[in-house]
């Protein structure tokens, strides 16, 4: 397959270079090898696009709700037919096993498509009587959106932030991660087949730079950021000065709970989702794996049995589940904190070495006797590697889980359900699982609290994030005035 896209940026319902943008190489982490030559937005380049999503919003706009949701469903199904060639883009895009990405990436893109196509039509206002008077909302759009994206879910992000956004009238300008930034030029292709007018969605490559200039530019209402929080407290204060919407998809540290009652294949299944999927490249992970200490032998026993399970290699290779790091920076911070886990006295359970070769492959790591003030334990480390904390109570689990500047995703494996619902009602965290880890239904609210976010994506709550309401007062009868 071409890795190589056509021109750079997609803007207007076209393919746009500019070859005077900073080079932007993109490698198969696989391989550590080049795979395709981008260029960066040039101030000329961002204009074209925002001028693009300006003039195209209010046609967008004007069409019936229903005739944006079948664009976006048929959007849904041309990703659907066309999974294999998208998981395999995605695969040299973000080095995750295509075993992961034929059935996380396009198809999660898909539902969210589908879901907010299908979604569309019941965005309505509502009738407030006043007497003889009455008052009626309009669900408006917000106007021009810009998405920013994160490295580990480049198809995903693109279509949870142009799903919702589109299906409430709003023009996008999308810009992807650096590292990746292959698979978002697809869904803007796809999105202009599935007869979205030009202009309505747009991406533009870039670093940090390109990002923050799109932020600031006056015609833009509202900024989606998928990243990290020190990127998102940047994103948010320049949304601020102009005082835009904002949705932030930021980085956590989030605690998974499994009692001495827990089905044990269960807890070592949701720890393994919570913690080495993508190679642990989940924002949502539950890296502080808190473990009561009835349970902890067995199961560290049987976690350390089962990541004999893990095959790695070649990540086109379906047989392949365990892929490289999305960067050699990336394994060099990951590497740092294992390094870190060691000198600070934790227990290094399995793993905790690259492995040699081509390619940022770095081994599945578990740590036991991880306590609550270790770097690990603290920091979002964004790689393979767990965290297991021993404790005895409830009580005392539920203020360490909690004792923590993140907020975006916490869960609990216990047999006892009165035990599961008050935990789960105890977590700050925007996302809480029970007896599962790491599910993101495009029909339930994803999203952090405390420093992991705020706003909401997917479900029903994402039409909020995406829409203003207007309220518009009628009167029936004569007007009164003091004089
Ligand atoms: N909550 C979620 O839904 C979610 C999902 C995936 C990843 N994440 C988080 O993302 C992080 C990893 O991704 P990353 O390394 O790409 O994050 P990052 O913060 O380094 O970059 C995110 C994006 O922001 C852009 N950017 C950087 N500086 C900017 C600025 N000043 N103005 C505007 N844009 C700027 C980058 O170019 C990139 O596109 C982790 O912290 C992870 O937890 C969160």
């Amino acid at each position: 397959m071409t890795t190589q896209p056509t021109a750079s940026h997609f803007i207007d319902g076209q393919y746009v270079e500019d070859t005077a943008g900073e080079v932007i190489d993109v490698i198969y982490p696989a391989t550590g090898k080049s795979i395709a030559t981008l260029h960066a937005a040039t101030p000329a380049i961002v204009e074209q696009a925002l001028a693009s999503a300006k003039r195209a919003q209010k046609e967008w706009a004007s069409w019936t709700a229903t005739d944006r949701g079948r664009v976006l469903r048929k959007a849904a199904d041309i990703m659907r037919e066309r999974n294999h060639e998208l998981s395999v883009l995605e695969t040299y895009d973000t080095g995750k096993p295509y075993q992961e990405t034929s059935v996380a990436d396009a198809t999660s893109g898909a539902e969210a498509l589908e879901y907010f196509g299908g979604l569309a039509a019941s965005i309505t206002g509502e009738h407030i009587q006043l007497g003889e008077d009455f008052v009626y909302t309009r669900r408006e759009p917000l106007g021009v959106c810009v998405g920013i994206g994160a490295w580990n879910y480049p198809t995903q992000i693109a279509c949870w932030k142009a799903a919702p956004a589109l299906a409430c009238g709003n023009a996008m300008v999308f810009k992807p991660s650096e590292m990746t930034p292959l698979c978002a030029l697809k869904v803007a292709e796809i999105l202009v087949e599935a007869g979205a007018p030009a202009g309505v969605y747009n991406v533009i490559q870039g670093y940090g730079a390109v990002g923050a200039s799109l932020i600031s530019d006056p015609r833009v209402d509202k900024v989606s950021l998928t990243g990290s929080v020190p990127t998102g407290r940047k994103v948010y204060a320049a949304a601020a000065e102009g005082m835009r919407h904002v949705t932030m998809e930021l980085g956590g540290k989030s605690p998974l709970v499994i009692f001495d009652d827990a089905d044990l294949e269960n807890a070592v299944s949701g720890a393994i989702l919570g913690n080495f999927y993508s190679t642990g490249q989940v924002c949502s992970n539950g890296t502080r794996v808190f473990v009561q200490k009835g349970i902890k032998d067995a199961f560290l026993k049987r976690m350390t049995e089962r990541l004999a399970g893990i095959k790695m290699g070649d990540p086109q290779d379906p047989d392949v589940n365990f892929g490289p790091m999305v960067s050699e920076r990336q394994r060099d911070i990951v590497e740092g904190f294992i390094a870190k886990g060691n000198e600070e006295g934790a227990t290094l359970v399995t793993g905790g070495k690259r492995v040699d070769g081509e390619g940022f492959y770095l081994e599945a790591t578990v740590f036991a006797d991880v306590t609550d003030g270790m770097t690990i334990a603290r920091d979002e480390i964004f790689g393979p590697v767990m965290s297991v904390l021993d404790f005895d109570t409830e009580e005392e689990v539920l203020e360490r889980a909690n004792a923590t500047e993140f907020g975006l995703a916490a869960g609990v494996f216990t047999a006892d359900l009165t035990r599961a619902h008050r935990m789960a009602a105890g977590f700050e965290a925007g996302t809480c699982y029970i007896n599962t880890y790491n599910l993101a239904p495009v029909e339930a609210p994803f999203g952090g609290s405390k420093m992991s976010g705020v706003g909401r994506e997917n479900s029903k709550a994402a039409i909020e994030h995406y829409s203003q309401i207007k309220g518009v007062y009628v009167a029936m009868g004569e007007v009164e005035a003091p004089f």
